[in-house]
C-alpha cells in the first residue's frame, strides 16, 4: 500500500497505521471503514497523543450526530472524553498503570481461604462500549506470602478498566493473582450487569451475569462451597 496522509483537523495520521484501502480513503474525509486489527504505533504514541487523537475522531462523530460544537456546554467534551478514555475508564490498557502489589512473606501461618468480597467495578463493554457494573469476590490460599488487601481491588480495577467482556475480566484476574501469589489455589467470582443488555437492545433490566474461575484446591467441592458459602448475602 502506496503511504497516504489523511487529514483529520489539522492532526495528519500516516494511513498505513490504519491499513485502509486506497478506496477507502477519502480525498479529506476520514475512511468509515477500518480493516485493520491493530493501530501499529498505538504503544509508542504518548498520552497526550493518544488523547489528540482521540479528541479529534469524537469530535467528528458529535458533529456527525448534527451536534453544535459552539455550545459552550459541548466544546469541551471531544477533550473531556479523550481525556476520560486514556486517564480513567481505559487506564488499564497502558501497562505503567498495572498496581504495585505489596506480598508479605507469611509468618503468620495462615494457610485457611482469605476471602476479599464484594469488590465494586465499573468496566465497559467491549462491543458496544458501554458499563458494565458489577461487584467481584476474590480468594486464595496462601503457599507462602501474602498481599495487601487493597492491592487485591487494584487488580481487579486494572483489568476491569479496559473494553472487557465477563469471561476475559475474570480470567485476567485469576491468572496475574496466581503469578504474583505463586499460587494455584485461587477463585474469582464476578456478579455483573451490562447495560448493554439492561438498556439497549434486548433491554432486560433484571439479567445479571455470573462468572467464576476455581484454580487448585477450589476446584474440590468442599473449598469451593465454603468460598460460595461466604460470599453469600
Ligand atoms: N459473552 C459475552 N457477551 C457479551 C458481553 N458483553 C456483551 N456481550 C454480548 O455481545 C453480543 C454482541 O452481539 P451483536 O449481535 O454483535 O450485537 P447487537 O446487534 O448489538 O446485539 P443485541 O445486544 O442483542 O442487540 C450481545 O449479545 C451482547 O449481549 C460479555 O461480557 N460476554
Ligand atoms: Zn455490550
Amino acid at each position: 500500500m502506496k503511504q497516504k496522509e489523511i487529514s483529520l483537523n489539522s492532526l495528519l495520521i500516516d494511513s498505513d497505521h490504519f491499513l485502509l484501502t486506497d478506496e477507502e480513503i477519502g480525498d479529506n474525509h476520514v475512511a468509515t471503514s477500518i480493516e485493520t486489527p491493530m493501530r501499529e504505533d498505538a504503544f509508542d504514541l504518548s498520552d497526550s497523543e493518544k488523547i489528540a487523537i482521540i479528541e479529534s475522531h469524537f469530535r467528528e462523530i458529535m458533529l456527525t450526530l448534527g451536534l453544535d460544537l459552539t455550545d459552550d456546554s459541548l466544546r469541551g467534551t471531544p477533550k473531556r472524553v479523550a481525556k476520560m478514555y486514556i486517564e480513567e475508564i481505559f487506564s488499564g490498557l497502558n501497562p505503567a498503570n498495572e498496581p504495585k502489589v505489596a506480598l508479605f512473606e507469611n509468618k503468620y501461618g495462615y494457610y485457611e481461604m482469605l476471602v476479599e468480597k464484594n469488590i465494586s467495578f465499573y468496566s465497559n463493554c467491549e462491543h458496544h462500549f458501554v458499563p458494565i457494573v458489577g461487584k467481584t469476590h476474590i480468594a486464595y490460599i496462601s503457599s507462602g506470602q501474602v498481599i495487601g488487601l487493597s492491592k487485591l481491588n487494584r487488580i481487579v480495577q486494572y483489568y476491569a478498566k479496559r473494553p472487557q467482556v465477563q469471561e476475559r475480566l475474570t480470567m485476567q484476574i485469576a491468572k496475574h493473582l496466581q503469578r504474583v501469589l505463586k499460587t494455584d489455589h485461587v477463585a474469582v467470582f464476578i456478579d455483573a450487569k451490562h447495560l448493554c443488555v439492561s438498556s439497549r437492545g434486548v433491554k432486560d433490566e433484571a439479567t445479571s451475569t455470573i462468572t467464576s474461575y476455581y484454580g487448585g484446591k477450589f476446584q474440590e467441592d468442599a473449598t469451593r462451597r465454603e468460598f460460595l458459602q461466604s460470599i453469600q448475602g
